[in-house]
C-alpha cells in the first residue's frame, strides 16, 4: 500500500527526455514529470501506443538518460553517480521486457546466475545457491539445467523474473511482461509478481497499455499521454472523480466486486 508519510523509494523530479529524430528535429517524449513510488507499491504506467511509458519506465534505472531532472532510488541521485557507482545502484533495480531478453545459448541456470557473476561479488557458491532461490520462488527448480528454447513464453518470463530479482533488488521495473503471453498464463504470472511484492515488499514500477492487466496487480496508477501524467491516483479510491478516459475506464478494478473475484482462480506459483 501507498504509505505517503514515507519517504519515496522512487523519486522522478522534473524530467525531462528528448529524442533526436533523423531530419533534425526533435520529440519530446517525457515532458516534465515528477512521480513519487512509495515503498510496496505496485504501481501502473499506463497510455496509448506511443504515449511514452516505456521512455518514462527506462528513466528510473537510466537506460535512458533525462536530458534534465533528477532520478533518485532507494535514497541515491542516479543522475548524479559516475558510471561505476551507477552500475552498483542498478543491482537494487530489476527488470523484465516483453520479449524475455534471455541468453540462448545458456541454461536457465546461467541466465539466472549471469548478473551475479558479472558484478562479481559473489562466489560460486553463494551464486549456486541464489539461483537456487530465485528459481524456486518463480516455480522453477526443476528446469534450472534447460535452455530458453525449451521453455514457454510463461516460463521464460518467470526466468527473467528470477535474472531480475537475482541481486536482491528493491525495485523491479516490467515493461509490457504480458503483452507476448496469453490470459492464463498472464494470470498466473501476475500472481507471481504479486507474491513477490507481498513476501520480499519488492517495489514494482509496470507499464501496460492492457486495463486488465494494470487493474489486476497495481494498487496505484499514473495516466501518461503525450509524454505528460495526466493522472494518478489510488485504485481503490473509485470515490474521486477521475479526469481521462483510461482512468475511468480503471475504476471498475478498483471495485469490491472485482477484488471478490479477480484472484480466486489463479494458480499463483
Ligand atoms: N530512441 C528513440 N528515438 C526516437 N524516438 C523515440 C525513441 N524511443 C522512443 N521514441 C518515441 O517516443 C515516443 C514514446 O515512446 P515509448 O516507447 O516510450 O511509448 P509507449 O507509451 O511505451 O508506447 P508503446 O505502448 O507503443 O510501447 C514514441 O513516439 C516513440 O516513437
Amino acid at each position: 500500500m501507498t504509505t505517503p508519510s514515507r519517504p519515496p523509494v522512487i523519486r522522478i523530479e522534473g524530467a525531462n527526455k528528448t529524442f533526436a529524430l533523423p531530419k533534425g528535429e526533435q520529440f519530446h517524449a517525457v515532458k516534465d514529470v515528477t512521480l513519487d513510488v512509495y515503498p510496496g507499491d505496485i504501481f501502473g504506467l499506463i497510455g496509448k501506443s506511443g504515449a511514452g511509458k516505456s521512455t518514462l519506465l527506462r528513466l528510473i534505472n537510466l537506460l535512458e538518460r533525462p536530458d534534465s531532472g533528477t532520478i533518485t532510488v532507494a535514497g541515491r541521485e542516479l543522475t548524479r553517480l559516475s558510471k561505476s557507482e551507477l552500475r552498483d545502484a542498478r543491482q537494487n533495480i530489476g527488470m523484465i521486457f516483453q520479449q524475455f531478453n534471455l541468453l540462448q545459448n545458456a541454461t536457465v541456470f546461467d541466465n539466472v546466475a549471469f548478473p551475479l557473476k558479472i558484478h562479481g561479488t559473489a562466489k560460486g557458491g553463494q551464486i549456486a545457491a541464489r539461483v537456487g532461490e530465485c528459481l524456486a520462488l518463480v516455480g522453477l527448480s526443476d528446469k534450472q539445467h534447460s535452455y530458453p528454447a525449451q521453455l514457454s513464453g510463461g516460463q521464460k518470463q518467470r526466468v527473467a523474473i528470477a535474472r531480475a530479482l537475482a541481486s536482491h533488488p528493491d525495485v523491479l521495473l516490467c515493461d509490457e511482461p504480458t503483452s507476448a503471453l496469453d490470459a492464463e498464463t498472464t494470470r498466473a504470472l501476475l500472481g507471481t509478481l504479486r507474491d513477490i511484492n507481498q513476501r520480499l515488499g519488492v517495489t514494482i514500477v509496470f507499464v501496460s497499455h492492457e486495463l486488465s492487466v494494470l487493474g489486476a496487480i497495481c494498487n496505484r496508477v499514473a495516466v501518461v499521454e503525450n509524454g505528460a501524467i495526466a493522472e494518478q491516483f489510488e485504485l481503490a479510491d473509485t470515490a474521486t472523480p477521475r479526469k481521462t478516459a483510461l482512468g475511468r475506464e480503471l475504476a471498475y478494478y478498483g471495485t469490491a466486486a472485482f477484488e471478490a473475484t479477480a484472484w480466486k482462480d489463479a494458480s499463483h506459483v
